[in-house]
């Protein structure tokens, strides 16, 4: 795979005879610093390190810039950190290159002008268009110091970590298997959105697809066999909402698997919408040529409900696996699968997955809970992070298993981690965290089994979505909050009130007493869809980050002004208004791939 790369730039002043080749040493010597810092510390999601480009030669003008840029031409370089501790020649050396993302570390030392290259630098793409990252450490550097300060590394590594982000997503595909589900509007696929925003190409393959590949046996009948196997050892049956109940004729003729044969039912669909999506050589050895290709894709979702839900298994199994760091092969890479359709959670899905390296939880934010009404309700007032009213996070499927909060940090807390620092112990905590109970007949007239659990850790979080406003487009709303682990006695008596065999998450968003975060009624109310992510950390930075750089405006967030980082040039669209400043900017600068 020809990964997306940093393109790393040290620019200098141009003069022989002194100046050039007293700074050739430093100027190098911070290209290759920041290369390392980057490839140390950053993954791809698949695990594998961010890999750098760094030029051949330092960068002294205009042949030089379009040598390193040929350089970079077959190296799918996504975005370009120019570093310097001088003064340079900023038309003549900056990256001229529209398509590339753009940052500019210039050194905070006195005895060259770093800084004022780095200014005239941000003059120059602010004036040709090509919003760039300004990076300036808070404190001045000796001349001969050669390290990275730790604010100047956090600007590098979020400025990294987003750009390949974008570039993760470029050209791969977003495959919606069958269509609208229950008139959710996320559910009606924009592809322009997909496609002009964040460089995907949205597919469409009918659920009858599904039903010709396991009719036909269109799938690795080993990798069946394995995944059947750890599936009857380690998805416990939970609860059975439908025992005892005397449903109504239209519900007893619908179901056409019989329950004891759903598990295999619903296991090939999984091996089946995974290989839609990711392609499997093993079909190519079985002579389905056309199968094995996959389509190339980062993320997907499924309709289910109503179509095939209504006579078929239901794939909360599928859609949960494809979004956990773990199947019956250990740890993997999570894959963002929305349930329901909703094309804009599966998006949130992957914002949120691409900036925290931890798997996506998709959630109805089903209910406001006052600590009035939990007192009046339960019995018990809620305290600690929750003493001011929480919110219901539940959703049938797409929820990874992660959600659970089972694993353990150093600390021994409940987390979400990356898939590749998941443990064996972390892998079985989140199973056994985990039972499955036969979906609800009333909502899944084909039966299945539903994933159930009960997020019992208090963990750092940060929930997201994105809304497309008729009139302004895509929009990012975001909270950083934590989970909340309830008192059984809380937990219990709403749980019962609910839907009790789907996961559940309870959640707090930090408050600020402004705004949509004025209190927790006030974030639900400001919520814009009915669905919700919520990745593991406060990544919101993160994401304003990312949401600048694809040029979404963020309408919604309770992150502290020190924390964002935007293009530089977005300031010069008003910086006592922070917010509409961001949403003119997006609308001047225009989708990325517009
Ligand atoms: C009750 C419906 O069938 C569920 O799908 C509902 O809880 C939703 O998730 C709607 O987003
Ligand atoms: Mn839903």
């Amino acid at each position: 795979m020809n990964y997306p790369k940093i393109g790393i730039r040290p620019v200098i002043d141009g003069r022989w005879g002194g100046v050039r080749e007293s700074l050739e040493e430093q100027t190098m010597g911070m290209a290759t610093s920041a290369a390392k810092l980057i490839e140390e510390t950053l993954c791809y999601p698949d695990g594998t390190p961010v890999q750098c480009v760094v030029s051949n030669t330092t960068i002294g003008g205009g042949a030089e810039a379009a040598a390193c840029e040929e350089q970079f031409s077959t190296e799918n370089v996504v975005a370009t950190l120019s570093v310097t501790p001088c003064w340079c020649y900023g038309m003549e050396t900056y990256d001229n290159n529209p398509k590339t993302i753009k940052a500019v570390w210039g050194f905070n030392g006195t005895e060259r002008p770093g800084a004022v290259y780095l200014a005239a630098v941000m003059a120059a793409y602010a004036q040709k268009g090509m919003p760039a990252f300004s990076i300036y450490g808070h404190d001045v550097q000796d001349m001969d110091d050669k390290s990275i300060p730790a604010d100047v590394a956090e600007k590098i590594l979020r400025f990294a970590k987003c750009a390949v982000s974008v570039g993760w997503m470029k050209n791969k595909s977003y495959v919606n298997l069958g269509g609208i589900a229950m008139g959710i509007a996320g559910s009606y696929c924009d592809a322009d959105f997909f496609q002009k925003y964040l460089g995907i190409r949205p597919e469409w393959v009918d659920m009858t697809e599904i039903v010709r590949r396991i009719t036909l046996e269109i799938y690795d009948h080993d990798e069946y066999d394995k995944a059947i196997a750890w599936v009857k050892a380690n998805c416990k049956e939970g609860f059975d909402v439908n025992a005892g109940k005397d449903f109504p004729e239209i519900i007893k003729k619908s179901k056409v698997v019989s329950p004891d044969k759903d598990w295999e039912f619903i296991t090939k669909m999984t091996l089946i919408v995974r290989d839609i999506l990711f392609g499997n050589k093993k079909l190519d050895e079985m002579g389905w040529h056309e199968e094995a290709l996959g389509k190339n894709a980062v993320a997907g979702g499924f309709q289910g409900q109503r179509n095939w839900t209504d006579w078929l298994p239901n794939a909360d199994f599928t859609e949960a696996i494809m979004a956990s760091t773990f199947d019956w092969n250990g740890k993997k890479m999570p894959t963002p699968f929305a349930t329901e359709n909703d094309t804009l959670n599966g998006a949130s899905m992957i914002l949120g997955t691409l900036v925290s390296d931890t798997a996506p939880c998709f959630h109805d934010v089903r209910t406001y809970w006052s600590p009035d009404a939990c007192e009046r309700v339960t019995g018990m007032r809620p305290d600690g992070v929750a003493k001011d009213g929480f919110i219901h996070l539940i959703n049938s499927g797409a929820t990874a298993l992660d959600g659970c909060g089972a694993s353990k940090n150093e600390n021994g807390e409940g987390c979400m981690k990356p898939f590749w620092k998941m443990t064996e112990a972390d892998i079985k905590a989140c199973i056994d965290a985990t039972d499955w109970c036969r979906a609800n007949y009333e909502y899944f007239r084909g039966g299945g089994f539903s994933s159930h659990f009960r997020c019992k850790a208090e963990m750092p979080v940060t929930m997201l979505r994105i809304n497309i406003v008729d009139g302004i487009g895509p929009v990012l709303q975001l909270a950083e909050g934590y989970t909340v682990d309830l008192p059984d006695q809380i937990h219990n008596t709403i749980d019962q009130r609910t839907d009790k065999t789907w996961p559940t998450t309870w959640f707090a968003p930090t408050l600020t007493g402004k705004g949509a975060f004025k209190d927790v009624y006030s974030v639900m109310a400001n919520w814009g869809a009915n669905h919700g992510v919520t990745i593991y950390g406060h990544v919101g930075d993160k994401l304003i980050t990312l949401a600048s750089m694809l040029r979404i405006p963020v309408n919604m967030h309770n992150v502290s002004d020190d924390r964002i980082f935007r293009p530089q040039c977005w300031a010069a669209f008003g910086t006592d208004d922070v917010q509409s400043a961001d949403y003119e900017a997006c609308k001047t600068y225009g989708a990325l791939y517009k």
